[in-house]
């Protein structure tokens, strides 16, 4: 039998009725709506909707960037409400992983220094096998001592997921890691991305407008109007964008590539 303590230990995130609304009076803007979710160990989730569904906000409330303006984020079992802001500036360093569209590396330290400088900012020692295999499964061994300049946007984003793995962090969040990068290359990030989960056991939700990138994942959450739309389990590309079609989506994605949306922040 499962205590439910047993059960939180399954759960890597988890939210329980999370709003967050923006703005003040007047010109108050509800960007989630009682947002309830949770997001089991070892699993793969993508997250889509039309845009200003708050999939950005969702992503921000859950990696403990943004506080809700009420309910509760839970990761790894701790409740971010809990915790001022060093502890939660110490626990996404910890225990959360991130990777953007843009890749966020710094460009005057090279590949090697890049991946461990998560590790360098905790203060904590490398662990030199756990990066040998991380540097392996993202097969970068041979660039080590490259800058970003000198790497493809596939390699470069290679980068940024190894530097996501090198704390074994609780969850990883990844923030349209494919948009900026052409069919082949996006395809094989993605199957790193899903060999992470399915072999390291990591956890992994990724925003996406792309529904051959959500199709890769074990379940895809839809948001409309900051709630939950309805979910998808094995999702197919094209039962996604079916999905996509029936929630008006592609419009709005349309709109989107007029004027791509950047990420802010390196971690
Ligand atoms: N800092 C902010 N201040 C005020 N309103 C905001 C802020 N950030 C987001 N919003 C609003 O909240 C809603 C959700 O925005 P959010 O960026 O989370 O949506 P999204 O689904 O990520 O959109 P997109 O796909 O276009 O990136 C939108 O109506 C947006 O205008």
């Amino acid at each position: 039998m499962h205590t439910s303590h047993d059960l939180r230990r399954t759960e890597a995130v988890r939210l329980d009725t999370v709003s967050k609304i923006y703005g003040r009076a007047d010109s108050q803007v509800a960007a989630l709506r009682e947002l309830s979710m949770s997001f089991a160990d070892a699993t793969f989730t993508a997250v889509m909707g039309p845009s200003g569904s708050g999939k950005s906000t969702f992503l921000h409330c859950a990696a403990g960037l943004v506080r809700p303006t009420s309910g509760s984020v839970t990761v790894g079992g701790t409740d971010l409400a809990g915790l001022d802001d060093t502890q939660l500036t110490m626990l996404r360093r910890d225990r959360i992983g991130f990777i953007f569209q843009s890749f966020n590396l710094l460009p005057a330290l090279t590949v090697m220094q890049n991946i461990t400088l998560p590790l360098q900012l905790a203060g904590k020692r490398p662990d030199k096998n756990l990066i040998r295999s991380v540097v392996q499964r993202v097969g970068l061994a041979d660039r080590l001592g490259h800058l970003p300049s000198e790497l493809s946007g596939g390699q470069q984003q290679r980068v940024a997921i190894a530097r996501a793995l090198v704390t074994q962090p609780a969850v990883v969040f990844a923030d349209e890691p494919t948009g900026a990068l052409d069919t082949r290359t996006a395809s094989a990030v993605l199957s790193l991305l899903r060999e992470s989960v399915d072999n390291a056991r990591q956890t992994l939700v990724m925003v996406t407008h792309d529904p051959v990138a959500a199709s890769y994942a074990d379940r895809v959450v839809f948001l409309a109007d900051g709630a939950l739309a309805g979910e998808l389990h094995r999702p197919t590309a094209d039962a996604v964008a079916a999905r996509m079609t029936r929630l008006g989506a592609w419009e709005d994605e349309n709109r989107q590539q007029a004027a791509p949306m950047t990420s802010g922040g390196l971690y």
